[in-house]
């Protein structure tokens, strides 16, 4: 909990807005694009959505299913709870996955409250896309994977 509070503060003193904005992907239909250049280990932007349980989050993925809206907006953490940005999210959730990408998310709970921060691993150019891996566990059934990356694995899962 402190080491989450020290890189909150951390966090907001060195989150100066970035500008970014979603627009067409060259991956997948919408993207985020960063407006301006970020440095190596900038905070970009928080994955902001309802924390929600594990059950509630196999109705809701039913749900957006039956719903047709595809893969939902749903990030899953490591203890099985999900933020999902499908109703009331930020515009990080039009971030695209990259088996080469230029940013890294970091799950850091501040007073038992998780929020998913997005940094750069790399500079990122003005009118790069930006991407981080999703680590989607293996399934049978395979999404495939456009981010063009020379090590692209073929897919998403
Ligand atoms: N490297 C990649 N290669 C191929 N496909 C990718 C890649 N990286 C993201 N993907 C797709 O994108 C979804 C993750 N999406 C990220 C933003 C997406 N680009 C969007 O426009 O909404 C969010 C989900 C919510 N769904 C709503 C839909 C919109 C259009 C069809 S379904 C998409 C993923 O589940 C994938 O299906």
């Amino acid at each position: 909990a402190a080491e989450g509070a020290d890189l909150l503060k951390a966090t907001q003193l060195k989150a100066r807005k970035k500008r970014l904005r979603f627009q067409r992907s060259k991956i997948h239909d919408w993207g985020l694009v960063a407006l301006e250049p970020i440095e190596a280990e900038d905070f970009v932007i928080e994955y902001v959505g309802e924390l929600i349980r594990p059950r509630i989050s196999d109705i809701r993925e039913g749900h957006y299913e039956k719903m047709g809206i595809g893969s939902s907006y749903l990030f899953r953490l490591d203890d099985g709870y999900v933020v999902d940005a499908t109703k009331r999210g930020g515009i990080a959730r039009f971030i695209n996955h990259s088996c080469e990408p230029n940013c890294y998310t970091k799950v850091i709970s501040v007073e038992g409250e998780k929020k998913i921060f997005i940094y750069a691993k790399r500079h990122i150019t003005a009118g790069e896309e930006i991407t981080y891996n999703y680590k989607f566990p293996l399934e049978e059934k395979k999404i495939p994977c456009n981010c063009g990356s020379k090590r692209c694995r073929g897919s998403l899962n």
